[in-house]
C-alpha cells in the first residue's frame, strides 16, 4: 500500500510532468499545474471559441469582487452556456487538476472568486432563463445567472416576489453559495430557508438535484439535506447550475419608519424589546451616527446624526396599526425621538435604496477606498453588549469605523475604509476584524452572518467549529471534490 503522503507526491510529480506551455508565468509558482494550449482547445471545443477568453482585462474583471482583498485574476475565464458545458468543464478541469471557480456576478465580499491558485473561472451569467414559475405553489425555477432583480421585474405582474435582498443584485445561484440575506431576513429567513431544490454539477461531471428531479415541496424528511449543504458552499463543492426558490405574495400593506436614539444602547435594546415581545417586523435595521452622516450626505436625507434604527412593519390596515402603536412606546421607553414615517410608494423606496447604498455613502467619504467590513451574528440578547463593544475598540484604534446592520437578526457589520496607500489603516482592520469577531464567538456567536468565509475568515472557522467540526467539513469536502479543484484556498486554512 502507498502511503498518503506518498501518494501526494507522486501525484504531484505527475502534474509537473503534465505540465505543457503555460498561459501565465506566475502560474508557475501555484501548486497546480498551469492551463496547457492543449487544455485551452479542448475547453473551446466544449463551449465554443467565443466562450473561452484569456484578455487581460476580462481575467481582471473575474479576478476580484467587491471586497478589499487584492485582485487575483484567473488564468482563462470560460462562459457556460448549459449544463451540459458546465459538465463536460467540470470533468475536464478535474482529470487535469485544474482549479475551477464558479463566477456569479462578483458582488461578494470575502473575496469568493479570486482565483488565488491560478484556473479556469467559470462564468455562468449566459445561463439566464427563468424556467418555470409556479403562481399556485408559490415557488420559482432560475437557471444560475439569473439575479435578483432580474426575477423580481418578471414576477412584477403576479403579485408575487422574491423577498431576499442583499442589496446588490446578485445572481440567485451565487446567492445560494453564500447563503446570502440582508435586511428583510427578519420576516423572510435567508437562503437557507428559501431554496427547495438546487441543480448541482460535481466536478466529476455529474449532475444531480439535491432534493430529487422536479421535486419542489415546503417541506421533505426524505433523507440528508443535501440542499443546504451547498447553500453557503461558496463554490467549493460543486456548480450550482439551478435553484429551485419560495416565492411570497407581496403584502397588503407595508409601512416604513426611522426614528433616532441618544446612544448605540438605547437602539440596539429597542430592537431586543421589540422582538422579545413577539413583534412581527418585516427589517429592522441599525445605523450608527457616524454611517447616518456618510448617509444624509450621499442620499441627500437631513436626519438627525445619531443613533438610528430604520424599520418595515407589514401586514393588513388593522395588524399593522396594532404593531406600530406597540413599537412606537417601545421607542419612546428607550428614549427614542424623531419619528419619520415613509407611507408613498416612491418614498419608501428611496429610503430603502439609501439604506442598500449605504456602503457607497461610506467609501465616497474617502474616495478610491474598498470595504472591509465585519459580519458577526451573535444570539439578539447579546446584541448591545457586542455592538457597544466593538464600538469602543474602533474609538480605541483612531480609525474612522461605520457600525450598521440587520439588528433585527443578531446581526451586524463594521465598515473600515482601506485605501491601499495607507498600510496602516488595513493592518488596524484587520485587527479589529479580528477582535469583534472574537468577541461574537465569545458570546455564542459566528463570525459570518450572511458574507460567508472566502479568503479572510479561515482562521475564525477553525475558532468557531474547532479542529473536529472543521476536519468533518474537510471529509464532506473531499467526498464531493477528491481532488480539491472547486474554488481551492477558500474556506479551510
Ligand atoms: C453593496 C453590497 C452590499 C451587500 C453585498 C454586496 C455588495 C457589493 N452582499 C454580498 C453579496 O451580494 C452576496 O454575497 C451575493 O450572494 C454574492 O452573489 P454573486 O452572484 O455576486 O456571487 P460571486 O460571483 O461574488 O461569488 C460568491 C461566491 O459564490 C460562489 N458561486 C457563485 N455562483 C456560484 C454557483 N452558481 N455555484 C457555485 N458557487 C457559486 C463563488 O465561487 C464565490 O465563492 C451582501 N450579502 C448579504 O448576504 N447581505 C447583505 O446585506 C449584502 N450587502
Ligand atoms: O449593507 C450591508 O448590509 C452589507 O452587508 C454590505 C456591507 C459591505 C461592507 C461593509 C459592511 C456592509
Ligand atoms: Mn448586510
Amino acid at each position: 500500500m502507498f502511503s498518503k503522503r506518498f501518494a501526494v507526491q507522486l501525484q504531484s510529480c505527475v502534474r509537473q510532468f503534465c505540465t505543457t506551455k503555460c498561459l501565465t508565468a506566475n502560474a508557475q509558482a501555484f501548486e497546480y499545474p498551469s492551463v496547457s494550449s492543449k487544455l485551452v482547445k479542448e475547453l473551446q471545443g466544449i463551449v465554443g471559441q467565443s466562450n473561452v477568453s484569456t484578455a487581460e482585462a476580462v481575467r481582471e474583471q473575474h479576478g476580484h469582487d467587491e471586497s478589499y482583498h487584492k485582485s487575483s485574476p484567473p488564468e482563462l475565464v470560460v462562459f457556460a452556456e448549459n449544463v451540459e458545458h458546465v459538465s463536460h468543464v467540470a470533468k475536464l478541469c478535474n482529470n487535469n487538476n485544474i482549479p475551477l471557480i464558479p463566477f456569479g456576478t462578483g458582488t461578494g465580499l470575502e473575496g469568493g472568486i479570486n482565483a488565488i491558485k491560478g484556473g479556469v473561472c467559470l462564468d455562468l451569467n449566459k445561463m439566464n432563463n427563468i424556467l418555470a414559475v409556479n403562481q399556485e405553489d408559490f415557488d420559482c425555477t432560475v437557471e444560475a445567472g439569473v439575479s435578483r432583480q432580474t426575477l423580481n421585474s418578471y414576477l412584477r405582474d403576479t403579485g408575487l416576489v422574491f423577498p431576499i435582498d442583499p442589496g446588490a443584485d446578485a445572481s440567485l445561484c451565487g446567492m445560494c453559495a453564500t447563503s446570502a440575506s440582508g435586511t428583510n431576513a427578519v420576516r423572510y429567513g435567508t437562503m437557507r430557508e428559501n431554496v427547495l431544490n438546487l441543480e448541482v454539477v460535481l466536478p466529476d461531471g455529474r449532475v444531480f438535484d439535491t432534493a430529487g428531479k422536479g421535486r419542489r415541496t415546503k417541506k421533505t424528511s426524505a433523507g440528508y439535506n443535501l440542499t443546504n449543504l451547498f447553500v453557503g458552499s461558496e463554490g467549493t463543492l460543486g456548480i450550482i447550475t439551478k435553484a429551485t426558490l419560495r416565492l411570497y405574495g407581496i403584502p397588503e400593506c407595508t409601512a416604513s419608519a426611522v426614528c433616532s436614539f441618544p446612544s448605540v444602547k438605547n437602539a440596539v435594546d429597542t430592537t431586543v424589546n421589540i422582538l422579545q415581545c413577539g413583534i412581527q417586523m418585516a427589517r429592522i435595521e441599525f445605523l450608527d451616527e457616524v454611517a447616518i452622516d456618510a448617509f444624509n450626505k450621499y442620499s441627500k436625507y437631513d436626519m438627525k446624526v445619531a443613533p438610528s434604527l430604520f424599520m418595515e412593519f407589514t401586514g393588513n390596515e388593522g395588524t399593522l396599526a396594532k404593531q406600530v402603536d406597540l413599537v412606537s412606546e417601545i421607542v419612546n421607553m428607550n428614549e427614542g425621538s424623531d419619528f419619520k414615517w415613509a407611507e408613498e410608494a416612491e418614498e419608501k423606496n428611496r429610503l430603502w435604496k439609501a439604506r442598500h447604498d449605504i456602503v457607497y455613502a461610506c467609501m465616497a467619504l474617502q474616495p478610491g477606498s474598498k470595504p472591509y467590513s465585519t459580519d458577526v451574528c451573535v444570539p439578539i440578547s447579546r446584541l448591545p453588549d457586542v455592538i457597544v463593544r466593538s464600538k469602543e475598540l474602533i474609538d480605541a484604534a483612531g480609525i474612522i469605523g461605520f457600525t450598521l446592520g440587520h439588528v433585527g437578526d443578531g446581526n451586524f457589520h463594521n465598515l473600515f475604509l482601506i485605501n491601499d496607500d495607507m498600510p496602516d489603516q488595513k493592518a488596524k482592520a484587520i485587527k479589529l476584524s479580528k477582535q469583534i469577531a472574537k468577541i461574537a464567538q465569545e458570546l455564542d456567536g459566528t463570525c459570518t452572518g450572511e458574507h460567508g468565509i472566502g479568503l479572510g475568515k479561515k482562521e475564525l472557522l477553525l475558532r468557531e467549529i474547532g479542529e473536529e467540526g472543521l476536519e468533518i467539513m474537510k471529509q464532506v469536502k473531499s467526498t464531493f471534490d477528491p481532488n480539491n479543484i472547486m474554488n481551492p484556498g477558500k474556506v479551510f486554512v
